[in-house]
């Protein structure tokens, strides 16, 4: 716990809302984070994964500072985030996909002069930073644009720039790449890569696209009804809760019983022959297919993460499988 950049334990956060007209004692109650605890060591990417209405927007607010929680402890970069705000502020950024933390009249240029001077970055480091942002973000074309006549691929490179130019050691991202194109998508994944690795940012990225989670993070916490359901390694996710693995053979001539052991025989059309495995090693299987018979082709098909992730949304597959 020491080292760690972001220390949560026991955090939960309720919204309680008024039923019915303005004298109804009746109220709605929802626990959006219901006793969640994790910690993030200095240098890691985490992705933070869960349905629509699970608690990470609200999660990413406490952690900002945005929200005071209910209940629990947090501690980010040593500090409280919802209070000494100034300090706090210093040393994090965040990117809210959804909404600019810009100045919507202003052009680009101006809206980073004056976010300079909120964080009072020294004028050196401030165009040292803006000039590498400018080269990896290719700011130029649109320094001069007033930010509400920005694409939202535009936007949402300005404000990644916006939330990196004080140097702080976190960054938090909600819902980064919502609404870009493919390339654009990319691209913004390449200068999250290009952050966290070459300037050693801790980051934690909240979104519904399991590619931008396959590219970049490692680790990912998946939460559902404010509860936090899997901590642990994404590979640790596919092996323990992926669909079969699955092994599509070309024979060159089908061998008399195409059964092999330890897989499914899912599928046979022809030459062409599929098997359904899962855990072991894909070598085991295709030594044993080939010892079979003369094999002209094969290919491995890995279960997706989208399926997987699906699979425990609905399913509810890891009620009890905190790790
Ligand atoms: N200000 C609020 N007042 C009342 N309820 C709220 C408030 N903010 C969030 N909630 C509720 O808390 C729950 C968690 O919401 P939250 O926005 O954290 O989910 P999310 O995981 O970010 O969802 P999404 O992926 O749809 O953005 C939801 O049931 C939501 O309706």
């Amino acid at each position: 716990m020491q080292d760690a950049l972001i220390q949560v334990a026991g955090l939960s956060k309720t919204f309680s809302r008024r039923l019915g007209g303005l004298f109804s004692t009746r109220r709605q109650v929802t626990r959006a984070v219901d006793d969640i605890s994790f910690t993030v060591k200095a240098g890691e990417m985490v992705g933070y994964l869960g349905p629509n209405g699970a608690g990470k927007s609200t999660t990413i607010k406490v952690l900002t500072g945005l929200l005071v929680p209910s209940g629990g402890e947090v501690r980010v970069n040593g500090l409280v985030p919802w209070q000494d705000r100034r300090r706090y502020v210093a040393g994090i950024g965040a990117v809210f996909g959804q909404r600019t933390t810009l100045w919507w009249d202003l052009p680009v240029r101006e809206s980073l002069e004056l976010l300079q001077h909120v964080y009072r970055v020294p004028p050196a480091r401030f165009r040292e930073n803006l000039s590498a942002f400018s080269g990896l973000l290719e700011l130029g074309p649109f320094l001069n644009t007033p930010v509400k006549n920005l694409s939202l691929g535009q936007r949402m490179r300005a404000d990644l720039a916006a939330a990196l130019l004080h140097e702080p050691a976190l960054l938090f991202l909600d819902e980064p790449t919502i609404g870009l194109d493919v390339v654009a998508r990319e691209r913004i994944r390449e200068f999250i890569r290009e952050v966290n690795q070459e300037r050693g940012v801790t980051v934690l990225l909240t979104t519904h696209d399991l590619l931008d989670v396959e590219r970049l993070c490692r680790r990912v916490m998946i939460i559902d009804h404010g509860s936090l359901l899997y901590d642990g390694a994404l590979a640790g996710l596919q092996e323990r809760f992926g669909g079969e693995r699955r092994l599509v053979v070309d024979y060159s001539e089908l061998p008399e019983r195409p059964e092999v052991t330890g897989t499914t025989l899912l599928t046979q059309d022809g030459l062409r022959v599929t098997y359904g495995f899962r855990a072991q090693s894909a070598a085991e299987v295709i030594a044993r297919v080939t010892a079979g018979a003369p094999v002209r082709d094969l290919s491995v098909l890995e279960p997706d993460l989208e399926g997987t992730i699906r699979r425990i949304y609905e399913g509810g597959l890891l009620q009890n499988g905190r790790t």
